[in-house]
């Protein structure tokens, strides 16, 4: 047994999942400091170089204002819960790392575009309602597989997200600095407030749809597609209207945010209580993740997850075993609550069709309501010759179409996709419908991290995924 800060007794599972759950990127994983806080070891935490301003930083946080209230949260577990049952679609992506410098109304807008734009294809095209969950608003922190990074003879520290340091390639930019996490939660709260006027304010109605199309149709025949689709919307809704059903439009959408619950010294200190019930929430986003690094069973992360309320989601890489995740179900949703927990599958194209049916067999007979959610982004990923890390179009199409014959030969709802993609015409992934090459990577890579989908391979996927949907 080991013993939290509480006292609690945590079991060791003694199971290890493969090669990238060992202390990675940083050596053996050191055990937090005892202050009430998560007293587990918690990997991929900076080795923050002055423990006194991290305190302060903290401290701070502890003041600072919630950026979402219980009651939110709680109705993305309702969401996600009908997405269980196999009568919704969960649809969640942005960019792999948001940086600080992205806070600004265009490159927000067009993501949450993106978003609008894919969620109108799978309702319309597929007749399924679909769950809108922003990677945004606090995607600031990033795992990485080395601790440092070493260019033309410099070693520096590897760049862990803005929330951490900078990623230009000088020791002032590298270097790790607390204070960051200040920057981070103003940051957040930004881009969340962007979110909601644009989700709210008339932005995200129903007869935009045409709008949202418009520096885009004229050059891609994906946009061609959606713009007859945005036509056969907009007489859907003339036809309802002159049936004398009045205001058939949807003025706002319901928008919600996620991302990765990394950092332990930012999460940590914006968790509340919800006055109403007395439960814990974190009020960092609706919705965290564990990632596949920090998932281990006896780890801080998968403790401090245990005692939040909001739903929550854990990535399962290839390496997983049916024990880990009967046991992650065990820690993370006693209850058996339905919409509390989300697995989000990254295999690769290549492993999901061995890998996935054990799991989802062995979780079926465990009496937990859980989502599957597939990750076609990264089990694919591969360095180009250029030396750009990128995803082929083709892969990513490939695993969520065996993610879905998975599903589809047990009888389980393959409940929704997660993707890393962004709103502009970024040349990061190659494929998709308008071919980019390995040779155009180097023209608009523009990613802190990984490659993300552009906008018109992010629209090209959600009509496959339509068809996958509803084949024929
Ligand atoms: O987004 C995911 C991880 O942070 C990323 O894949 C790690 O990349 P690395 O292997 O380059 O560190
Ligand atoms: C790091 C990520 O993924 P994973 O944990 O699956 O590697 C991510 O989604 O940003």
């Amino acid at each position: 047994m080991v013993r939290d800060g509480e006292g609690r007794g945590l079991p060791l599972p003694g199971e290890s999942d493969g090669p990238v759950l060992s202390g990675e990127a940083g050596g053996p994983v050191p055990p937090r400091e005892s202050d009430g806080r998560v007293t587990l070891p918690a990997a991929q935490q900076p080795d923050w170089p002055d423990p006194a301003g991290v305190e302060a930083v903290r401290a701070e946080l502890r003041g600072a204002l919630p950026l979402v209230i219980p009651g939110e949260c709680d109705l993305l577990t309702s969401r996600i819960a009908a997405v269980a049952r196999g009568e919704a679609f969960l649809l969640q992506g942005g960019d792999c790392a948001e940086t600080f410098a992205g806070v600004q109304a265009d490159p927000v807008r067009a993501k949450v575009r993106t978003l609008l734009q894919m969620a109108l294809v799978l309702t319309y095209a597929a007749a399924v309602p679909v769950v809108k969950v922003g990677r945004m608003a606090g995607q600031y922190a990033k795992p990485r597989s080395e601790a440092t990074e070493t260019r033309d003879g410099l070693t520096l520290p590897a760049y862990r997200g803005d929330a951490v340091n900078d990623v230009a390639f000088t020791p002032e930019a590298r270097a790790l600095d607390p204070r960051r996490l200040l920057r981070t939660h103003q940051a957040a709260a930004a881009t969340l407030n962007l979110i909601r006027a644009f989700t709210t304010g008339g932005y995200a109605d129903l007869r935009q749809a045409h709008a949202w199309n418009q520096d885009f149709v004229a050059r891609s025949p994906v946009g061609d597609r959606y713009a007859e689709l945005a036509i056969q919307i907009d007489q859907a809704l003339n036809f309802m209207r002159a049936c004398g059903i009045d205001e058939p439009v949807q003025h706002a959408v319901e928008f919600f945010v996620s991302h990765e619950g990394l950092l332990l010294d930012y999460e940590e200190p914006l968790v509340r209580e919800d006055p109403l019930t007395g439960r814990m929430y974190s009020s960092s986003g609706h919705m965290l993740w564990i990632g596949e690094r920090t998932r281990q069973l006896d780890g801080a992360h998968v403790e401090f997850f245990s005692r939040i309320a909001n739903p929550i989601a854990v990535k399962l890489g290839p390496g997983t075993s049916a024990d880990t995740v009967l046991s992650l179900i065990d820690r993370l949703d006693p209850q058996r609550e339905p919409g509390r927990l989300t697995f989000v599958v990254r295999m690769g194209s290549e492993l999901v069709r061995d890998r996935l049916p054990p799991l989802v067999e062995k979780a079926a007979g465990h009496g937990a309501a859980v989502t599957w959610v597939c990750d076609p982004m990264h089990g694919n990923t591969f360095k180009a010759p250029s030396g750009h890390k990128t995803r082929s179009f083709d892969a990513i199409a490939d695993e969520v179409k065996g993610f879905f014959e998975v599903h589809h030969d047990l009888g389980t709802h393959p409940g929704g996709l997660h993707l890393e993609f962004t709103g502009g015409d970024v040349t990061e992934c190659v494929g998709g419908g308008t071919d980019v090459l390995l040779e155009d990577l180097a023209d608009r890579y523009e990613s802190a991290c990984d490659p993300r989908l552009n906008r018109t391979q992010s629209l090209d996927l959600a009509f496959l995924v339509a068809g996958m949907y509803s084949p024929g």
